[in-house]
């Protein structure tokens, strides 16, 4: 069985600017691989080089066993694309437009697209150039997945979707899994991809980082925790995180005075929570605010690349 994704030492150069400096990649079919990376690291380029809509200038792409230039429209069928930045035609209800898509990606179920309208939550009888962002997005997902293609290249798939949608969409990427499909999207959010992908691939400034499995960055992922104690000074704190060795830069401040309303604690947290957790829950919690675990902290850093270095790939 080919790769659902195979490139060899692919470059793209805009001018002067290097967006891919030889990006060698090889996604399994039936995988849900992640593209992961910060602005500019060379993600949309990518996708559009495998899409056929931009050439390398240098290096080798092949889906689904066949090279993008060339291919057509049979290999173009196979694959439900969702671009970045979705364009679409405004002056027509959503279901003529994915009527229109239909006739390009051919084999759509009769059902299928009514099925996942409902389950976004997307009302297909509006004009287009109406709609909201979010839902503009939504039409974008129904588009890429309607005819159940064997390859599906969603570039920042959740943009501009509420969390309920998210958790929609996280469940049509799991179907889709579950049907033999093959998922490659980018996400610059890390839990997104965390909680979608089985294999990630972290980019960039136009290079492959590492690929690494999900559950290994789950381990590296750093916090940033807040917490509001009623009960507890900060030495008693203190003491009771003194022996958990992933929770650091501990800082504390005292609320109320003389009869105590409690303390207030940040802390960051390195990997697992759960000890972090165990150790405050002898005493009495008011309020715990974990933040998203920062990309370019959590995993940029553990490959000693300076996360600060300029985002933008042709910018060195
Ligand atoms: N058509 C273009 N012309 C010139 N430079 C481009 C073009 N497209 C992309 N680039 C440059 O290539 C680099 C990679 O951009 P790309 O859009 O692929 O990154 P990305 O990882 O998708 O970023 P983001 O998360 O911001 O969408 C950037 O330096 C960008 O400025």
């Amino acid at each position: 069985m080919p790769l659902a994704i195979e490139t060899t030492r692919l470059a793209k150069r805009f001018g002067r600017t290097t967006a891919l400096h030889g990006i060698d990649l090889a996604v399994e079919q039936g995988a849900v691989f992640g593209l992961i990376g910060p602005n500019g690291a060379g993600k949309t380029t990518l996708m559009r080089v495998l899409l056929d809509l931009i050439r390398p200038s240098s290096g080798r792409a092949a889906v689904l066993g066949r090279e993008p230039r060339g291919a057509g429209p049979a290999l173009r069928r196979e694959i439900g694309f969702l671009p970045g930045e979705l364009r679409l035609e405004g002056r027509i209800s959503g279901h003529e437009l994915l009527r229109h898509y239909a006739r390009i990606s051919g084999r759509v179920a009769p059902a299928a697209v009514d099925v996942l309208a409902e389950r976004l939550g997307l009302d297909l009888g509006r004009q287009v150039r109406t709609l909201s962002k979010g839902n503009k997005q939504k039409l974008g997902l129904v588009q890429a997945f309607m005819h159940r293609p064997r390859l599906l290249v969603l570039d920042e798939p959740t943009s501009g979707l509420d969390p309920l949608v998210q958790q929609e969409f996280l469940a049509m990427v799991r179907e889709a899994r579950e049907l033999g499909q093959t998922v490659f999207l980018s996400s610059h959010v890390l839990s997104e991809i965390q909680q979608a992908a089985d294999t990630v691939a972290i980019l960039r400034a136009g290079r492959v980082v590492t690929v690494s499995d999900v559950e290994s960055l789950r381990l590296t992922a750093i916090r940033r925790v807040r917490v509001g104690i009623a009960d507890a000074t900060a030495q008693q704190l203190q003491t009771a995180l003194a022996a958990i060795p992933n929770v650091t830069e501990l800082a504390f401040t005292e609320l109320g005075g003389s009869d105590g309303d409690g303390t207030r604690m940040t802390a960051r947290v390195e990997g697992g929570i759960d000890p972090f957790l165990k150790a405050i829950a002898r005493f009495t919690v008011n309020d715990l605010v974990a933040e998203e675990p920062d990309l370019e902290e959590s995993v940029l850093r553990l490959y000693n690349t300076d996360a600060s270095d300029g985002d933008e790939a042709g910018a060195r």
